[in-house]
């Protein structure tokens, strides 16, 4: 690649350069740098999810079980993930984030819907065609303290992934590669036979992402990866999953309950609440120009430093709890404690799309949201 500095002089024109330049009205700085990022072209999608759909049943009987209703954790989801970015999905606990995650991941089977990896269904394949794309989409999980048996050791514990893919390393090799990955995320290779116990925290879950990375993933799960780590320790983690992005060009989908962590890492962000997505946008979009009213509800409640900027926010207090997802509202799922709701939020479903008004223009309100009356409201900027 040329180097800028090498790039020759160009001879002084004093006409203005107006060919293929295009023009970006904005009002503020942050507008404009929403309309480009809406510009960005970010290819084929590596992953498409559409309509992802998981009912859990309820069941009635010891003897003769009757089904007398559903949990619909997952109610009709779509979005798309592209190579080397990072989304970050949140929502409130319950809102059916990890049930999304295990969908990704073929541990659950969905009730319908569809989740294509590189154009391929995967909720249909099986066998040997399953375990070929199962190797490609990896997990990071939430508790480091639980998720790691005791009774294994490092090496045992990171390698253990290659007992069903031994075509990434054979047997001979395994030692190597495990004291390779050890070294990738920033652990001695020398602490391979050691126990996780003893190792802190954050060193316990960056045995979990070398063991996420074993298989050379494309695509990284990380269901709530540093919600149970000390916030000093919580940085370090996020910075090393940063870098491996880069190294390695993975694709993150980074579920998390704080809107903090969630920005921070994230190129984009969905905001999920009852089994439904309620706005998704770029994290510029969706943290300074919000269009749902859950969304600039959740952002009001972020703990703000600056006494500055404190000063000025809007605080929004939702009222009542979160319906439950066996018997969600009619409508629109937020209805209930939407400040905004009127007839029609009962009546029709909002769907999750570009509003109306804003479609077409280079407004950063013009992203995705489940609204029947989306508009922009100044809530908070941390
Ligand atoms: N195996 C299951 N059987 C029945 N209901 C389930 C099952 N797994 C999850 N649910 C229900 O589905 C809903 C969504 O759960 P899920 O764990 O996906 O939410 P979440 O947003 O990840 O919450 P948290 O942050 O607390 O983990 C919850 O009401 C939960 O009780």
């Amino acid at each position: 690649m040329a180097d800028a500095n090498e790039t020759p002089m160009e001879p002084t024109d004093t006409t203005p350069n107006v060919t293929e330049v295009e023009t970006v009205e904005a009002a503020t700085e942050d507008e404009a740098v929403a309309a480009l990022e809406a510009k960005v072209d970010r290819g084929e999608p590596i992953l498409q999810v559409r309509n992802l759909v998981k009912h859990f049943p309820l069941t009635q009987g010891i003897l003769f079980k009757r089904q007398i209703g559903a949990v619909k954790a997952v109610d009709g989801i779509s979005f798309d993930l592209y190579q080397g970015e990072t989304l970050g999905i949140v929502g409130e606990s319950g809102c059916g984030k990890s049930t999304v995650a295990k969908l990704l991941m073929t541990l659950e089977t969905a009730t319908a819907g569809e989740v294509f990896y590189k154009g391929q269904d995967i909720t249909r394949l099986s066998g040997r065609a399953l375990r070929a794309v199962r190797r490609n989409i990896q997990m990071v999980f939430q508790d480091p303290y639980t998720s790691l048996n005791p009774r294994m050791t490092v090496g045992d514990i990171i390698g253990e992934p290659f007992e069903i893919h031994p075509e990434v390393a054979p047997k001979g090799d395994r030692r190597r590669k495990v004291q390779e990955l050890l070294d990738v995320v920033g652990l001695n290779p020398e602490y391979i036979n050691r126990y996780p116990h003893q190792f802190s925290g954050g060193q316990r879950q960056r045995i979990g992402i070398a063991r996420g990375l074993a298989l050379n993933p494309e695509i990284i799960i990380c269901d709530e990866p540093v919600s149970a780590l000390d916030v000093s320790v919580q940085a370090q983690v996020i910075n090393l999953m940063e870098g491996l992005q880069d190294e390695f060009n993975l694709s993150y989908i980074f579920i998390a309950h704080d809107l903090s962590i969630v920005r921070h890492i994230s190129d984009r962000v969905g905001v999920m609440y009852l089994g439904k997505m309620a706005e998704i946008g770029s994290d510029t979009e969706i943290y300074d120009h919000p269009t749902h009213p859950y969304t600039q509800a959740l952002l009001s409640a972020v703990p703000v430093p600056d006494p500055e900027s404190r000063e000025g926010r809007t605080r929004i207090i939702l009222t009542g709890d979160v319906p439950s997802p066996a018997n969600p509202p009619s409508g629109c799922r937020f209805r209930t404690r939407c400040w905004k709701a009127e007839a029609r939020c009962a009546e029709e479903v909002p769907l999750l799309a570009i509003p109306e008004r804003f479609a077409g223009t280079d407004s950063p309100a013009a992203h995705e949201s489940a609204c029947h009356f989306a508009e922009e409201k100044d809530v908070v900027h941390a």
